[in-house]
């Protein structure tokens, strides 16, 4: 994220801090909030304070609007922050309330033509609304929900943002229902006049807990670090930028939500030269900064104050934590396992960087499927249509049916699937949770799943398994191998997924295999508790244990067992072979035991090296379908052997 990370400002408290013309011009804000529109709701007449720089019944703010407009075509985003700290001078008193006063916002800030207007700042068109809400009160929610319709209906199909400015103690005490809705583009968190979680002299420990639990209950928005700009802008909290950068950025910046700071204010900033300093600091790449985490920072701070017990012992934890996770736990099936004589090659685990989620609404979801025009298929947990994002990505958005669990489990459940990030593995882009509404909206995949390429029936051009080469095939197979590996546990994630089969593999537009459908089914279990989808066992590619739990419980090696029969299925259609009147993959697989090499022999027309990449699918196939569990190899052996020579694999024992 730090390549593109911005800084947040607020400008209108203080007529020295200069014009809003000269704020934007200095290149260092993304983003101002103009402050406050102080009074509002409950019947209260609107009153925008802009200190002295203007005088809003006068009609004098109407002069802003030129300012804004060379904001905005400088590229800052310019918003009007509601509240502030005139408490009493505004609160919602009901759903109504906050309906009025998103239409007064709608009409007389942003994208709104309402007679009468008086639009105290002229013609501008602002980019959004900011709620910096001081005093507890209900009825934010509503306000963002209505805003948030207002901003889908605009004629000329502007986007508007919603950003916040919470306290830093979580969840906020004003703001905790608004910003559960999802709805909030960028929340600057106030890590200031907080003792419980802003920065104190020479311990940054209380503000990098408080960071964590924003950017981590809010997966789906930006999170901006909120800071004083001067010592004297808060009562507390200030943080130097020399002790920012060292001590507090490389710590913050390792959330994927990170957005950048967020200053108060635009005049203590330019009495002190803040944001010029930490710009720098901030834009820094990643790969000239150190990475820490937040824990080792935590280390750090803790071998820097000299706490040696606590330091050896944080060492010692890790590195049997380190030594855990490092070494491969036994074998299950050690006693048949295959010789792993090959030299460990260097695993490459192709992970990427999470991609952070965003929320749609129902009527984002009917504008991007164009009113789900184009089906692609239906499945057991929903169907999937094909669609198009604003930036114009193609997307396949899946609507659930049956999901169940209350919104907080769903959010939860959707929180876990979007941290799963890997390039074996359908990245889950953005999620629509409104009313019954449930979708999850995914990366398109061009060229549908492995079961048209490498499974057709028939031997016209629509086959193509006859024209993907060997190699491609071998490739697919090694990518879903790691992609399995991954979620079995390389990647911490630990999930099962119980529905491997080349329907659940697609293709991306090079025919690299992505797993889909990963963790679905956590959302659409039925009330009794069993899995939505088909009979087990009916496709060849469940377990022996998952059709019947007299073979044992369900668990990773399951997975393993559907990944066999698939590899073995690939290889049979590619070869369109018949070994006989039984055409079943068991019969094939028993088939292979006699005449593996007779088999790889009588390919013709490729060279040996494909022979061999042949082989070792046959093989690894082999001891993936073993019936007991403890004989087949883990998901991380499976790519151990993919990438040894077939020379130094052994086939597994038969046993049946
Ligand atoms: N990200 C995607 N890109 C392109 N097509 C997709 C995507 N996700 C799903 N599809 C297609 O949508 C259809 C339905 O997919 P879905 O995953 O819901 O069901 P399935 O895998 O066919 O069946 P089941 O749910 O029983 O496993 C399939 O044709 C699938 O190829």
């Amino acid at each position: 994220a730090s390549d593109d990370v911005k800084i947040a400002v607020y400008w209108g408290q203080n007529t020295s801090e200069g014009s809003l013309r000269d704020t934007c011009s200095t290149g260092l804000y993304a983003y101002v909030n103009l402050a406050f529109l102080s009074s509002f709701g409950d019947g209260r007449a609107p009153v925008l304070n802009l200190a002295g720089h203007c005088d809003p019944p006068s009609g004098a703010c109407a002069s802003l609007a030129a300012d804004i407009a060379s904001c905005q075509s400088a590229g800052v985003k310019v918003l009007l922050s509601i509240g502030g700290g005139a408490l009493g001078g505004y609160n919602l008193s009901s759903p109504s309330d906050a309906q009025g006063v998103a239409t007064y916002l709608w009409d007389n800030f942003l994208g709104g033509t309402g007679a009468g207007a008086p639009r105290p700042l002229g013609d501008a068109v602002l980019d959004g609304i900011d709620f910096d809400i001081e005093s507890p009160s209900q009825y934010y929610d509503d306000l963002a929900q209505n805003l948030t319709s207002l901003y889908r209906s605009d004629a000329r199909g502007r986007a508007y943002l919603l950003t916040a400015a919470p306290q830093c103690p979580f969840p906020d005490a004003s703001l905790a229902a608004a910003l559960g809705t999802g709805l909030f583009d960028n929340v600057w968190v106030q890590f200031y006049n907080n003792p419980g979680c802003q920065y104190a002299p020479g311990d940054a420990g209380a503000l990098l807990r408080g960071w964590q639990n924003w950017t981590t209950g809010l997966p789906a928005a930006t999170v901006f670090l909120g800071l004083p700009a001067s010592l004297d802008a808060a009562g507390s909290g200030f943080v130097d930028v020399d002790t920012l950068a060292s001590q507090v950025l490389p710590a913050v910046e390792s959330a994927e939500n990170y957005g950048g700071i967020m200053l108060w204010s635009r005049s203590y900033d330019k009495d002190t030269g803040f944001s010029g300093a930490a710009h720098p600091q901030i834009r820094k790449e990643e790969s000239v900064r150190p990475l820490f985490s937040l824990n080792t920072f935590l280390y750090n701070r803790a071998a820097a104050a000299g706490v040696l017990l606590l330091f050896l012992l944080i060492c010692t934890c890790f590195l049997c934590h380190k030594k855990y996770r490092g070494t491969s736990p036994p074998e299950e099936g050690s006693v048949v396992a295959p010789p792993a004589s090959a030299p460990k090659k260097e695993q490459p685990q192709p992970k990427q960087r999470p991609q952070r989620l965003k929320r749609y609404t129902d009527s984002d979801v009917e504008r991007m499927t164009k009113y789900y025009a184009h089906k692609l298929g239906h499945g057991s947990t929903g169907d999937v249509y094909r669609g198009n994002l604003r930036d114009g990505r193609q997307v396949a958005v899946k609507v659930l049916k049956d999901s169940v669990g209350d919104d907080k489990e769903f959010m939860s459940e959707v929180a876990s699937i979007g941290r799963i990030s890997h390039v074996n593995v359908v990245p889950l882009l953005g999620f629509c949770l409104q009313g019954p509404t449930r979708a999850l909206i995914y990366e398109y995949m061009p060229n549908g799943s492995l079961e048209s390429y490498a499974f057709s029936n028939n031997d016209s051009v629509e086959n193509y398994s006859l024209w993907l080469y060997w190699e491609k095939l071998f490739d697919i197979a090694i990518g879903v191998a790691r992609g399995l590996q991954y979620l079995h546990g390389d990647g911490n994630a630990n999930i099962v997924l119980l529905n491997v089969k080349p329907r659940n593999i697609l293709l991306d537009q090079e025919l690299c295999p992505k797993i889909s459908d990963v963790g679905v089914a956590n959302l659409c279990f039925s009330k009794e508790g069993k899995r939505t989808g088909n009979a087990r066992g009916r496709d060849g590619y469940d377990a022996p244990e998952v059709v019947s739990r007299k073979f044992g419980a369900v668990s990773s090696k399951s997975d393993v067992y559907s990944y066999g029969v698939m590899v073995l299925e690939m290889v049979r259609a590619k070869r369109n072979i018949s070994v006989g009147e039984d055409t079943t993959s068991k019969y094939f697989a028993q088939w292979m035991y006699e005449h593996l090499d007779q088999f790889c022999n009588s390919i013709s027309d490729v060279s040996s090296e494909t022979r061999d990449l042949v082989k070792k699918m046959i093989i690894v196939g082999l001891w993936c379908i073993q019936t007991a569990q403890t004989n087949r190899s883990s998901m991380s052996r499976v790519v151990e052997m993919l990438e040894s020579s077939s020379m130094d694999l052994e086939l597994p024992v038969r046993t049946s």
